[in-house]
């Protein structure tokens, strides 16, 4: 099953073209990293995924798991619950500050209950089981009563992960979420990313600089350059001299480690054939 397709896309911020003619499938349950020098557009594909932005051209379009988001550059009427099936977590500021944790998480209960509970805060008790349980499951199970604006950066990304089970997104659409965190706090947002892709088979695309995250966690990366789509396929493919052929001299913004990690996706899926693609538009 296809969870999302996106064909035609285009979109221009005035003179600077932001996506040029993107078009790329991902199936449902599948991880993908998505890399690219500042300004290659992976914000912008990601905030178009996610029903924030329409494209431009009549023939784009936008579909999750098989319903039309957006086509022909507009809102489709199905872009309304396609919503519900998709999450998005982006580098900071995802939570209400000065809401509780676990009020934080319980926001992702909001698409399925009545409204007029929702504003007045009224969760029930399974609801309220429920984000306790996806807060324990990301490792911050003791947190729920305190502020959110107690968390750490890290343990603030892994209770928005708690919202989108709570939500019971099919598909998690992350913007560089790791890209303010040390080391060990990014080891373990990615870590409870791969978890909930593996057990709830969420679908799952990531935006990063850091090419080493993207070879350990993904089988599959999909690789931007000047609103283009420039490498799609095996995150194994990602050698540096490929990454500096690809980028040239943006590839310094990358960040390519010394030597290629050997990553634990690629001993549970076989590997896909590298694809590059509009190399020589480029
Ligand atoms: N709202 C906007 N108004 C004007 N230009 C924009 C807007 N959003 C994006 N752009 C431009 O579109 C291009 C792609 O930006 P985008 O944020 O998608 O890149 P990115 O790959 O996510 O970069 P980064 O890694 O720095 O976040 C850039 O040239 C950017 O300046």
């Amino acid at each position: 099953m296809t969870a999302i397709s996106v064909s035609r896309l285009s979109k221009r911020f005035g003179t600077t073209k932001a996506l040029s003619d993107v078009s790329l499938r991902i199936g449902a349950g599948e991880m993908v990293a998505l890399i690219g020098a500042s300004g290659s557009g992976k914000s912008t594909l990601i905030r178009h995924l996610a029903g924030l932005e329409t494209g431009e051209g009549e023939a784009s379009r936008v579909e999750i798991f098989g319903t039309l988001a957006q086509g022909a550059g507009r809102m489709a009427p199905g872009a309304r619950e396609v919503r519900g099936d998709v999450s998005v977590i982006f580098q900071q500021f995802n939570l209400v500050s000065r809401l509780s944790v676990l009020t934080n998480v319980l926001i992702g209960t909001l698409g399925r209950i009545p409204r007029w509970r929702g504003t007045l805060g009224l969760f029930r008790r399974p609801e309220r089981q429920e984000a306790h349980a996806a807060l324990a499951r990301v490792g911050i199970g003791q947190t729920g009563a305190q502020r959110a604006s107690t968390l750490s950066g890290g343990q603030q990304q892994r209770a928005a992960i708690a919202r989108t089970l709570v939500q019971r997104a099919r598909i998690l659409l992350a913007d560089e979420p790791i890209a303010s965190l040390d080391p060990a706090s990014a080891r373990r947002v990615m870590d409870v990313l791969s978890e909930v892709n593996r057990t709830d088979g969420i679908t799952v695309l990531v935006s990063l600089h850091q090419v080493e995250y993207a070879r350990r966690y993904f089988a599959r990366t999909i690789a931007m350059r000047d609103g283009q789509i420039v490498f799609d396929g095996p995150s194994t493919a990602l050698t540096n001299d490929f990454l500096s052929e690809l980028y040239g001299s943006a590839s310094e913004e990358l960040v390519l480690p010394d030597a290629p990690a050997a990553h634990e996706a690629d001993r549970r899926e076989p590997a896909r054939q590298p694809r590059k693609a509009a190399l020589e538009a480029v």
